[in-house]
């Protein structure tokens, strides 16, 4: 199974165990999970609905400390936040009584640095904001927001950038727009992208991977290469074989193939 370039990984997980302490017992999340991440790669994790993947994504992140094992970026442990990983989240999380400019710069105000202005610019311009920097958060629709959202992330020019169902809450025409923007912004500037989503037809648009999560607790179950070029076009999604590699991803995730994988463990080593 492949799981990446091994050898040089931007992004490592190396047997990822989480286990949640809470009122009612241990609750195992994820089980000796591995995988890797290569420099500039695009890799979109599904699985069932609550089999793990916030937890991984968060883990990734520094922010949620492992049981066990362990994360690593070029080579080396990630042990809590990171400036070289940025998140975004489902919800944009913008400040309600700043207005976008204030928003982009909170960021740096805490970390007292300096913002990079005209790649500000670069990025607003980029995600079609050039000119609501004054604007509330209030002012702005949820796609609008959610691209606030991205610019304040790439604004800290991260060389991994995590995103948790980013378009979950989006409609599907803004959810489709918001894909093309991700795929354009990276066609522009590639980086290293990791992607939780509900959605296959999303996880197939944006990844060179998919990667299927099984049943919690979350191990890697099984992974697709996407090998259709870029940029995708409408008619690209359209054909048998997208249509074939979605139904292959379903069956996994609805018909607990995934599940089944999972407790194979030749076919979850790294
Ligand atoms: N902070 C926490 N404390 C206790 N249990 C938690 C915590 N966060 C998540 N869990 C549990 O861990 C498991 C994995 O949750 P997680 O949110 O990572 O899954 P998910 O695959 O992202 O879920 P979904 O698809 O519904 O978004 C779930 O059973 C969840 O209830």
């Amino acid at each position: 199974m492949n799981t990446g370039d091994a050898k040089t990984p931007k992004l490592g997980v190396r047997e990822a165990t989480k286990i949640y302490h809470t009122a009612s017992g241990d609750l195992l999340a994820l089980d000796r999970c591995t995988l890797h991440v290569a420099a500039n790669e695009i890799v979109s994790v599904v699985g069932p609905s609550g089999c793990g993947k916030t937890t991984l994504l968060w883990s990734m992140s520094g922010l949620h400390g492992l049981s066990d094992g362990e994360i690593l970026l070029d080579g080396k442990p990630v042990t809590g936040p990171h400036p070289d990983i940025g998140l975004v989240f489902q919800e944009a999380n913008l400040l309600p009584w700043r207005n976008l400019d204030a928003n982009i710069n909170f960021p740096f105000e805490i970390k007292g640095e300096k913002p990079d202005r005209a790649w500000i610019a670069h990025l607003l311009d980029r995600v079609g904001l050039d000119g609501f920097g004054g604007k509330f958060p209030r002012e702005l629709s949820g796609g609008m927001q959610q691209r606030a959202a991205i610019v304040r992330a790439l604004s800290l020019k991260p060389s991994v950038l995590l995103m948790d169902e980013p378009f979950g809450a989006l409609d599907s025409f803004t959810r489709d727009e918001m894909n093309r923007l991700v795929e354009e912004i990276w066609l522009d500037a590639p980086t290293t992208i990791v992607f939780i989503t509900h959605s296959i037809e999303e996880a197939i648009f944006l990844s060179d991977r998919v990667i299927v999560l099984s049943p919690r607790p979350g191990r890697v179950a099984k992974e697709y290469p996407v090998p259709f070029p870029r940029p995708r076009s409408m008619e690209i999604m359209a054909t048998r074989e997208v249509f074939d590699l979605t139904n292959a991803i379903k069956m996994d995730i609805v018909g607990g193939r995934a599940g089944t994988k999972a407790r194979r463990p030749a076919e979850t080593a790294a």
